[in-house]
């Protein structure tokens, strides 16, 4: 997501039509840009706003309108709410939808949906390209970006097509096919654009594939160097070509210009002809007499389209052009046309006088006329795209989905790419794609133009598909699980796990180029990914885009705000990354306000060990909280705060899936080298739970996740709040690892007591999981929870007030005695990370002055803080006297993961877990350390999800 700038159409904060208020920025296509608005007449409902400006060349926005007002009460369709347009520039209102489904795939671990996942969605793409056939248009830039999932909870699991500034009317008024034109220029988007859109290109392209003379060559090579167009000599010679721009007419009434003119543009040039050979005749004329007409250098001499050939300084064109089997051509082209012009002329004299009087009239009529003559070119390279491309636009994006890239992903030049797809091996494409595959491609091929494509059959063969792998419909798509779940799938999926696994191989091949493609892949642009998309307007295409390319790779694709990340996939780093980014800010902050800030962020000790015996071995006393303890008053909360969640939004949907999807308690045992009775238990349960950036109450998140609220905020909705867990162990009040009011445990704040303390009435809407229902100890992710809860109290409310922070608060009302030992308010130690790992009461703390602090206020902290230094000295001299020694505070010394249906998996043996040190810097400037290797952790091996 970018922000409004300077150089873009809308700013943030602008009001259209005194009804829409630009919110942000959301991408820039080839054609225009979206914003995100609010209706401020509709309860500030979001919508997607398109503009262009009003001075783009290619206007793509009239034809989105008039395709998507078309498209209205059909499902794959967002909805129109406006449109207009004023002296800057043009725009349509339509309904907001998700992420596009490029960049969910991207955002796969491996870069690919499961079998699962892609066919369904396949399924839609295909209704959703079926709906915009059956009112008389084709999509022509059908590809991944161009469908987006939706974003309420009714719609996130609909496809949506989006982007119609490509497409056509394939049906005329009365309901008939229009006659195919006999050039056109490429449209669409290189990486899927089907084989005939190709074959609209460039004739140096095509004259390797035809079998023209020598002669011929050289004539087309000298015709092009001598200003013929490309699509003069793609008539003459059965190729087709680009038109490299639009004819200009000087002088609207004097047809000496037009013939002048005619040199750029072959319409122009049939009418020159026309007007010389044919005009004053009564009848069409013979073969011979084009011929004829054409040797003549009264003509040729003169303003022709031939000029150039018989100048002086082309005196070898001129030999070449005269050549006999040139000359057939070019005579067998003309007579198509004339023929054609010819009875135009007698059925529709006014269009042509009109065309006469007016130079833009007269463009319009000659470019119809053309578009409605078929010269004499071989009917394999006549090209018009038809229904059947956007069909094979979908079959290269479904092949992309399953196996994460295709073989022309790299190549930049169409024609290269085109010339891939023709010679493509199928078997090679589809290498463990299902065998429908194969039928869905065969079906295509067998189109042509005019044919009307068998959409219930590509149906029913991905519906097969689904049958045969035993898939559901209502189960989660990859991103609404959580990408490091997918292993579990792919298993399921059979051959789609071996397929993964060779993916994975490519993947690592070339890893230095595909990885920095996709980590900073370009913003949403003219293409997809590296791909090109033209309107056909620009011969030089392959230039233009060579340099949106170097751009792309050093600029990201998105800007992201570090709180705004997707929410799919494993969250963790990007937990460890929010909080770097909170203290970068806090640090500036406290710069600015003298606020001395410091923290640890340790990992503490009760993640690691079982609560019970560290208890018991440290005999450590902490004070219970009371049962009754005072609500939390802090009902409103910054919008900046972050709550982490879960992948769990379809509890209908095959629970024991969902349960092993959302619980995966990981027992860390800790061994102790002199007593084997230190037992860690570490539970990991949510691990893969997400950032929610748009959620805005971290302590509601914390507390209570009504699932209502995680719909409301969550765009794919797949979330149940990671803290729907902690909710049940306070109902439940058994865990075998301490008690939840247990000190060690972050939730035994006086939050967790007001928690506990809640009735069930007062919760209707709690969630809970099927993995819930285990009471579970202190956990990595709450410690987690907790730094972020206290940066976001920090980062937003030192300037604001104090009393934004739960554990705050919840200490001011709790009297020190009260207070839990474990807690997440900004305190602080500096050296936490040399003290003994022992100790229970590894904090993050942070002094700070606001001015709203009293005296009084500051004393009680002095006091609090060294009382707990006390306790803490206290602690260290009792751990220092024991013989046993503990590793590390930190070591994960073993993991056995208990996945919810089967699988008792190893994950760690013993040493330290690099991956979850975080130590302290001594220089007050907290870095979080984090080895990136979250999947080998995360991607616990799982039950079949079919089991
Ligand atoms: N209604 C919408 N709701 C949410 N996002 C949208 C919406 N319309 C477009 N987008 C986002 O903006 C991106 C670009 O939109 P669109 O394809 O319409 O523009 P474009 O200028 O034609 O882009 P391109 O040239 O890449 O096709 C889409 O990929 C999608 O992510």
């Amino acid at each position: 997501m970018t922000s409004s700038s300077e150089g873009e159409i809308l700013q943030v904060g602008q009001v259209i039509r005194e009804r829409w208020k630009i919110k942000s920025k959301i991408g820039g296509g080839g054609f225009g840009e979206i914003y995100e608005a609010t209706d401020v007449q509709n309860h500030h409902e979001r919508v997607a706003i398109k503009v262009e400006s009003s001075k783009a060349t290619k206007q793509v926005l009239k034809m989105e309108v008039a395709v998507l007002r078309r498209l209205q009460g059909k499902k794959h369709a967002c909805k129109f709410y406006g449109c207009g347009r004023n002296d800057k520039f043009n725009y349509l209102v339509m309904s907001l939808q998700g992420k596009n489904l490029a960049d969910l795939r991207r955002e796969a671990p491996k870069q690919c949906f499961s079998l699962n996942t892609a066919v369904r969605v396949g399924v839609q793409i295909l209704n959703g390209i079926r709906e915009i056939h059956s009112i008389g248009f084709l999509h022509r830039d059908v590809k991944p970006s161009n469908f987006a999932m939706g974003r309420t909870t009714q719609t996130m699991r609909n496809v949506f097509m989006l982007d119609f500034g490509l497409a056509r009317q394939y049906l005329n008024a009365k309901g008939d096919i229009r006659s195919p034109r006999s050039a056109a220029g490429f449209r669409g988007t290189v990486r899927y654009a089907a084989v005939t859109a190709h074959k609209n290109k460039t004739w140096e392209g095509s004259l390797e594939k035809k079998d023209l003379t020598d002669n011929e060559k050289r004539a087309i090579v000298v015709g092009r160097q001598n200003g013929l167009t490309m699509m003069t000599l793609a008539g003459m010679f059965g190729v087709h070509f680009s038109v490299p721009k639009a004819p200009r007419v000087t002088d609207r009434n004097d047809d000496r210009n037009i013939l002048k003119t005619s040199r750029t543009d072959p319409r122009l040039t049939v009418l020159a002809i026309r007007r010389e050979v044919c005009l004053n005749s009564p009848s069409p004329p013979s073969v011979s007499t084009v011929k004829r007409r054409l040797n003549a250098a009264e003509i040729m001499g003169r303003r022709s389209v031939m000029k150039p050939l018989i100048s002086e300084k082309n005196r070898a064109a001129r030999i070449l052009w005269f050549d006999e089997t040139v000359l057939h051509h070019v005579s067998q082209w003309v007579i198509g046309i004339l023929d054609d012009i010819w009875t135009q002329l007698v059925y529709e004299p006014t269009e042509l006088r009109h065309s006469r009087r007016a130079g833009t009239c007269f463009r319009r009529t000659a470019s119809e006329m053309h578009a409605s003559v078929t010269p004499n070119i071989p009917a394999n390279v006549i090209m018009e795209m038809g229904r059947q491309d956007d069909l094979w636009s979908l079959f290269y994006m479904l092949t992309e989905f399953l196996q994460g890239q295709l073989p022309w992903r790299k190549i930049k030049d169409k024609d290269e790419v085109g010339r891939m797809k023709e010679d493509v091996d199928m078997e090679a494409l589809l290498e463990d794609c299902p065998a429908e595959f194969h039928l869905f491609a065969a079906h295509l091929k067998t189109l042509g133009y005019p044919d009307t494509p068998d959409y219930d059959y590509l149906e029913s063969l991905l519906n097969q598909v689904i049958v045969k792998n035993d898939i559901a419909w209502d189960e989660p798509y990859d991103w609404e699980m959580g990408y490091e779940n997918l292993s579990a799938r792919s298993k399921a999926n059979g051959n789609i796990s071996a397929r993964m696994k060779s993916h994975t191989t490519a993947v690592i091949r070339d890893q230095r180029n595909e990885n920095r493609a996709l980590d900073t892949q370009a913003p949403i642009t003219m293409g997809e990914d590296e791909d090109e998309q033209t309107n056909g307007q620009c011969p030089h295409i392959g230039l233009t885009f060579e340099s949106a390319h170097e751009k792309a790779a050093e600029k990201p694709k998105y800007k992201r705000h570090e709180f705004l990340k997707p929410k799919y996939g494993t969250v963790n780093l990007d937990v460890i990354d929010a909080v770097n980014a909170r203290f970068a800010a806090c640090d500036e902050d406290a710069k600015q306000d003298s606020n001395n800030v410091e923290a640890n962020f340790q990992l503490p000790s009760s993640i690691l060990r079982n609560q019970a015996v560290a208890e018991s071995s440290l005999s450590i006393k902490r004070p219970r909280q009371p049962s009754n303890a005072p609500p939390n008053p802090d009902k409103t909360r910054s919008n900046r705060s972050i709550t982490l969640s879960i992948n769990n939004r379809y509890p209908k949907a095959k629970t024991n899936k969902i349960s092993s999807l959302n619980t995966v308690d990981t027992q860390a045992q800790m061994d102790d080298v002199s007593n084997n009775a230190r037992t860690a238990q570490t539970i990991l349960s949510r691990w893969q739970g997400s950032f929610d950036a748009s959620c805005d109450d971290v302590g509601d998140g914390m507390d209570d996740p009504p699932i209502e609220r995680q719909q409301r905020l969550a765009p794919y909705g797949h979330k149940t709040s990671l803290l729907s867990t902690p909710r049940s162990l306070d109902s439940n009040n058994t865990s075998p690892g301490g008690s939840p009011s247990s000190p060690m445990n972050p939730r035994a704040s006086p939050l967790a007591a007001r928690r506990a303390s809640r009735s069930e009435k007062e919760r209707p809407s709690m969630h809970r999981t099927a993995s819930c229902g285990a009471p579970q100890p202190s956990s990595i992710i709450s410690h987690f929870k907790g730094l972020i809860n206290s940066f976001n109290n920090f980062g937003v409310g030192n300037r604001i007030s104090r009393t934004t922070s739960i554990d705050e608060t919840a200490a001011r009302q709790s009297s020190p005695s009260q207070r839990p030992d474990f807690d997440y308010g900004m305190r602080h130690s500096s050296s936490m990370h040399t003290r003994d790992p022992r100790i229970p009461t590894q904090r993050i703390t942070a002094t700070f002055n606001t001015p709203n602090d009293t005296n009084e206020e500051r004393e009680k902290r002095r006091e609090r803080r060294l009382r707990r230094r006390s306790v803490e000295s206290n602690l260290r001299a009792e751990l220092e006297t024991p013989p046993q020694s503990v590793r590390s505070p930190v070591v994960v010394q073993k993991a056995v993961v208990h996945a919810p249906v089967s699988g008792v998996a190893k994950i760690r043996d013993n040493g330290v877990d690099e991956n979850f040190r975080i130590p302290l810097e001594d220089n007050n400037k907290p870095l979080l350390f984090y080895k990136r290797k979250r999947y080998q952790f995360l991607n616990f091996p799982r039950a079949s999800s079919k089991s």
